[in-house]
């Protein structure tokens, strides 16, 4: 090939690119005159994702609004009533997007060993989930699930993960040792007050460790609204990784770590009633990374 024919290869590429660069900007400016303020038109959005197939991440630039703990428990009670979701759909929706979180952070090239930190409640069933997600993937995750509700759903879950042969431990600190990344899945957006035993000593293990951890949906012990403890379990607690599910909470204002948003499936009406963003996707991902420091308002 000689120098002229790849000179125009390369102007080409420069003009696709700019191309794509002013319609994420036609998109921004739509986005700014016609829908109410702050609020992203979904059609935009559609239109945007579509234009920028390749280049998304640059176009998915703009902040999400947060939900806070009450709005974020309405809303699940509203997809699963006008939604008309089930809690099971949900859930394997929010896992899928953790497996692919982990997946986009931690390769299995960069070792398969997954100890997934299961908690009591919904946020614990996203790990189980994920979990599975990650086995047919090629990881190898071991469970830490030491309190175990007689919730149908939770028994099920736990059930699909040992007919894979998943093995389940007592020992976190043990397992921890042993491991090459960690799912945190122990509370979400219903915790409050005092981290409780048995998770205490598990909060003080994930502060201390080298590891690096994915977080589902919030950094367990952190305040929905307000961050981290100023002391006790969590107060050290700074997850590298971040997925927040549906949408933001308030807390991500002090999480410095990479953030991805998952759950995609958010219906429009639903979004627009609790004022919410719904975020761009790229092709079939059920994730989205957004950029350090303009990520939410
Ligand atoms: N729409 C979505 O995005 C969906 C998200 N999902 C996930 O669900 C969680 C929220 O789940 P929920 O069951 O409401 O609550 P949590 O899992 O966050 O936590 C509940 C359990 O936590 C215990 N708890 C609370 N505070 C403490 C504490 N200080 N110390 C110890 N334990 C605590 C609580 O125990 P109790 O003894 O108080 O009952 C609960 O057992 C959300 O974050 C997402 O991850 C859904 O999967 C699908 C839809
Ligand atoms: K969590």
């Amino acid at each position: 090939m000689n120098i002229r024919w790849l000179s125009r290869i390369g102007l080409l590429r420069l003009h696709s690119r700019r191309i794509c660069e002013s319609k994420c900007i036609q998109s921004f400016l739509v986005h700014s005159s016609t829908a109410k303020p702050g609020y992203l038109d979904y059609r935009t959005v559609r239109t945007e994702g579509r234009f920028n197939i390749r280049n998304s991440s640059r176009c998915a630039t703009m902040s999400l609004r947060t939900l806070n703990a009450e709005n974020a428990a309405d809303l699940d009670k509203d997809l699963m009533s006008v939604g008309a979701f089930s809690l099971d759909q949900l859930m394997e929706l929010a896992g899928l997007s953790v497996s692919q979180a982990v997946y986009r952070v931690h390769p299995p090239e960069k070792g398969k060993r997954i100890l997934v930190a299961v908690g009591p409640g919904n946020n614990g069933g996203d790990g189980l989930v994920a979990a599975r997600h990650l086995w047919h993937y090629g990881y190898q995750p071991t469970i830490f699930y030491p309190k175990r509700p007689k919730n149908e759903l939770y028994q099920r879950l736990a059930e699909q993960l040992k007919t894979l042969g998943v093995p389940f431990t007592d020992d976190f600190e043990a397992a921890l040792k042993s491991t090459d990344h960690v799912v945190d899945s122990i509370f979400g957006f219903s915790f409050s007050g005092e981290v409780r035993e048995p998770f205490a000593a598990v909060i003080t293990a994930l502060e201390n460790t080298k590891v690096p951890v994915t977080a589902v949906d919030a950094p367990s012990s952190w305040n929905i609204q307000d961050g981290p403890p100023k002391s006790g379990p969590g107060a050290n607690f700074n997850p590298e990784f971040l997925i927040s599910l549906t949408a933001p909470k308030p807390l991500v204002s002090h999480f410095t770590g990479r953030h991805f948003v998952g759950g995609r499936f958010l219906p429009p009406s639903v979004a627009e009633k609790y004022n919410l963003d719904i975020p761009v996707y790229k092709g079939v991902d059920q994730i989205v990374e957004l950029p350090a420091g303009e990520n939410v308002r």
